[in-house]
């Protein structure tokens, strides 16, 4: 490992022979993340490395800038943004000055910026190429031309400098949308938006283009409600079908078989496997360790408050996608493609006054709702611990679970706080307009027996939703200027 002298300090830079310390963690669309450090630098034990992806079917270049014109306006005030040289600092400039004072500091980590070599990142991505899951690896490569990586703290494990005794669990929980939004600019054709929620709308359009086997009951108003049965009820529908929102960790390594990463987990673990894992961390007899586990998991999102101000940051979007779309154009300057598909309509009407508002407004409107995009998006890692000695003092937060009569420290932290590409405000609407439109029409076919439904209607949706084609798009995740 080589360090070098960068403007204001001594950088560590990650070079190639540093590459088979590292493991694969997990990866999302955007970044990959590596693990379980075994070499000897204090420096990095206990911590991951997040390193940016690219999509295969663009070429990269190094030297397109990190934030286009627009988003430098939209960001202006986050000290420093312009002159940010990498996606990492801006990223961490963003956690630091618009996500933590919404979330608090407490359970947001804002990690540390490192060089890596162009020959660390080829290093990485030839040791990690078995574990990645394939669709994955079609659709994405560790980025080689990016310079530098996040260093931060493994939120599976707990660090505490004393030799671990007892073995401990981690949950990953991507939670995603949490309320119902109840905006004045939304159709009348998609007024179910207002009553059934985004994320099992979704599940149904993902269904339709089989990017899922099948659909999730997990309902994220549930998870947010506040109400420790319907908590109890969206995280056993985690369990029972985790998709891409639930991960469980055990010693700080993933258990949950052939998640890493994959949109369709039907099951995460096998519920007589898992019994035994919970042993010596659940104390209860072998088949109910798994319900208290569970509950375990309820309670703490319901006393540690966490979710509170996740879904405060949500809300920021307050006039839904169908409001905030006008304001995007009003900041790109552009003519709203929106108004202009709509033409003379009602739903016309009741928007143009959208583009009256001055560019302060629209910038605020397209702000608050990239930063809620942030918080539909981002994970809640829960790490639990028992605790052994009752009496003992702890670093971390305690929860007690009744029903077993035990007491466990505990640790929250959201992961995946990336800010948003500006121009995916196209694409929100996009995707919102056929999420609705695909809900609607396979309600509508439950109740139309499909002799008596005209046969075009089916070929729209196929061809409108692309079902051969598995429509996920991950050019959006390098955004150039
Ligand atoms: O639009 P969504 O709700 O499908 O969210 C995308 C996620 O899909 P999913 O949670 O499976 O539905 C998607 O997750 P997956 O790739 O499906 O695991 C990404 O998190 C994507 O964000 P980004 O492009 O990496 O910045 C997410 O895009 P954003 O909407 O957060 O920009
Ligand atoms: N600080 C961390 N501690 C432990 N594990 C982590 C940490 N950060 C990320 N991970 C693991 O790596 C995976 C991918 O990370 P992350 O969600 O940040 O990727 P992403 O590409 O930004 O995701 P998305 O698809 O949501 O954009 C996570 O799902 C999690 O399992
Ligand atoms: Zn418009």
């Amino acid at each position: 490992m080589a360090k070098r002298k960068t403007s204001d300090s001594m950088e560590l830079v990650l070079e190639e022979s540093d590459a088979g310390n590292w493991v694969y963690k997990g990866e999302g669309a955007a970044n990959i993340v590596l693990g379980g450090y075994n070499g000897s630098n204090p420096h990095f034990v206990g911590k991951v490395i997040r390193i940016q992806k690219a999509p295969r079917s663009k070429t990269q270049s190094a030297t397109t800038s990190v934030l286009s014109v627009h988003e430098n306006l939209l960001w202006r005030d986050i000290e420093g943004i312009s002159a940010s040289s990498t996606k990492e600092i801006v990223g961490q400039l963003y956690v630091k000055n618009v996500i933590i004072p919404l979330l608090g500091s407490e359970h947001v980590d804002t990690g540390m910026h490192i060089l890596v070599s162009r020959q660390f990142l080829e290093a990485v991505e030839n040791n990690i190429f078995c574990q990645r899951p394939a669709w994955r690896v079609d659709a994405s490569k560790v980025n080689p031309l990016c310079d530098s990586a996040l260093l931060i703290s493994d939120h599976s494990i707990f660090p505490d400098g004393i030799v671990n005794v007892s073995p401990y669990i981690s949950v990953e929980i991507k939670p995603k949308c949490g309320f119902l939004p109840n905006s004045r600019f939304i159709a009348e054709a998609n007024a179910v938006k207002r009553t059934i929620s985004r994320f099992q709308m979704h599940q149904v359009l993902k269904l339709h283009q089989g990017e899922i086997s099948c659909v999730s009951d997990y309902d994220p108003l549930d998870l947010f409600s506040g109400s420790i049965g319907k908590i109890n009820k969206a995280i056993k529908e985690l369990f029972t079908t985790p998709q891409n929102n639930f991960r469980i960790f055990l010693n700080g390594s993933l258990i949950s078989e052939g998640m890493a990463g994959t949109i369709d987990s039907t099951r995460s673990v096998a519920g007589g496997e898992f019994e035994d894992t919970l042993e010596g961390i659940i104390r209860a007899d072998r088949g109910f360790r798994l319900n208290s586990f569970l509950q375990l998991v309820a309670e703490t999102i319901l006393i540690s408050g966490v979710l509170d101000q996740l879904l405060d940051a949500q809300q920021l979007d307050l006039i839904d996608i169908e409001g905030a779309i006008h304001a995007y154009y009003n900041v790109i300057s552009q003519h709203c493609k929106v108004c202009g598909e709509w033409g003379d309509s009602k739903v016309s009407k009741r928007c143009s006054p959208l583009h009256s508002l001055s560019l302060e407004d629209s910038l605020k409107i397209v702000r608050d709702y990239m930063i809620a995009a942030t918080a539909k998006d981002c994970s809640l890692m829960l790490s639990f611990r028992p605790k052994m000695d009752e009496d003992q003092m702890s670093l971390h937060n305690t929860v007690y679970l009744e029903s077993i009569n035990q007491r466990f420290d505990y640790k929250a932290y959201f992961i995946d706080l990336d800010m948003k590409p500006l121009k995916k405000m196209v694409h929100y609407y996009e995707l919102d307009q056929k999420i609705v439109s695909c809900y609607t029409q396979k309600e509508k076919m439950k109740y139309e027996p499909p002799n008596l439904m005209n046969r075009n209607e089916y070929e729209i949706i196929d061809s409108h939703f692309n079902v051969a084609g598995n429509s996920r798009d991950e050019s959006m995740l390098s955004d150039g200027p």
